[in-house]
């Protein structure tokens, strides 16, 4: 695919890590999709799956349908294939998956007439080096990162979900047409939570991020729609 990289738009993706739609939906009525676009992951797909996809596209947004898929390649590149029918902007597989796998969902996207971005998750923004070793991978986090951005990019993919501590070396690395898309962001005052590779949004911005994926800084901060807002000017002042 190798699309240039497109940064018009909203750079922050809210994550709609809620447990039903009603839930969901009281955030996304404050929000605006000239501000954000919005993510759907694991539990809410699970709880309200398409009907609510449906609504958010209705309602201008783009939506990154993050599921991360990885499994055999027949199996992925037919699951990519039926979540591009739901009109998402941007699906998700892990990069572990290999280069088979990877290339199975970018052909099965292809056929499409405006495919979603495809990108791959690389190391999960909850896990450093030592969780690495306990999984049998003996090299420090970045590295695992760059080698798997560099075999997500060879795969044709759009992009790498990373944390944004590696995005200056990815930049330096893999080049410009690429989109960098990172989680693990924390406001300066916030706690880490479950996050271990956390890093500021105007910090990631300039790290060279393309899209900032913003969850309980936002989805739990007492008046969501001024801490989107604050992070949103602070953005436009760094650019
Ligand atoms: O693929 C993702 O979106 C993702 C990858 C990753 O490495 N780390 C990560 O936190 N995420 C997602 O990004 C969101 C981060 O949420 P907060 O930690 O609440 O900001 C969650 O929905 C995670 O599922």
């Amino acid at each position: 695919m190798y699309r240039q990289r497109i940064v018009a738009g909203p750079r922050i993706i809210v994550a709609l890590d809620f447990s039903d739609a009603a839930e969901a939906l009281k955030l996304v009525a404050l929000l605006d999709p000239r501000l954000c676009r919005l993510k759907v992951g694991f539990e809410l797909f699970v709880r309200a799956g398409r009907p609510l996809v449906d609504t958010l596209v209705a309602r201008g947004f783009d939506v990154f349908l993050d599921l991360k898929f990885h499994d055999i390649p027949n199996t992925v590149a037919a699951a990519c294939r039926a979540a591009a029918e739901l009109g998402v902007w941007m699906l998700n597989v892990h990069a572990s998956g290999g280069a088979t796998m990877m290339r199975a969902a970018r052909d099965a996207l292809m056929e499409l007439d405006s495919p979603p971005m495809l990108i791959a998750v690389t190391v999960l923004t909850s896990m450093d080096t030592s969780d690495l070793k306990s999984i049998g991978i003996d090299r420090l986090a970045h590295d695992q990162v760059v080698e798997l951005a560099k075999l997500t990019r060879s795969c044709g993919l759009d992009g790498v979900v990373c944390s944004a501590h590696e995005a200056e070396l990815l930049r330096a690395v893999i080049g410009e047409d690429f989109a960098l898309v990172t989680p693990g962001i924390r406001l300066p005052a916030s706690t880490g939570d479950d996050q271990k590779r956390v890093l500021s949004p105007v910090d990631a911005a300039r790290a060279g991020a393309d899209y900032l994926v913003i969850g309980r800084p936002i989805t739990r901060a007492p008046d969501p729609l001024a801490s989107l807002h604050a992070i949103h000017e602070s953005l436009l002042e760094q650019a």
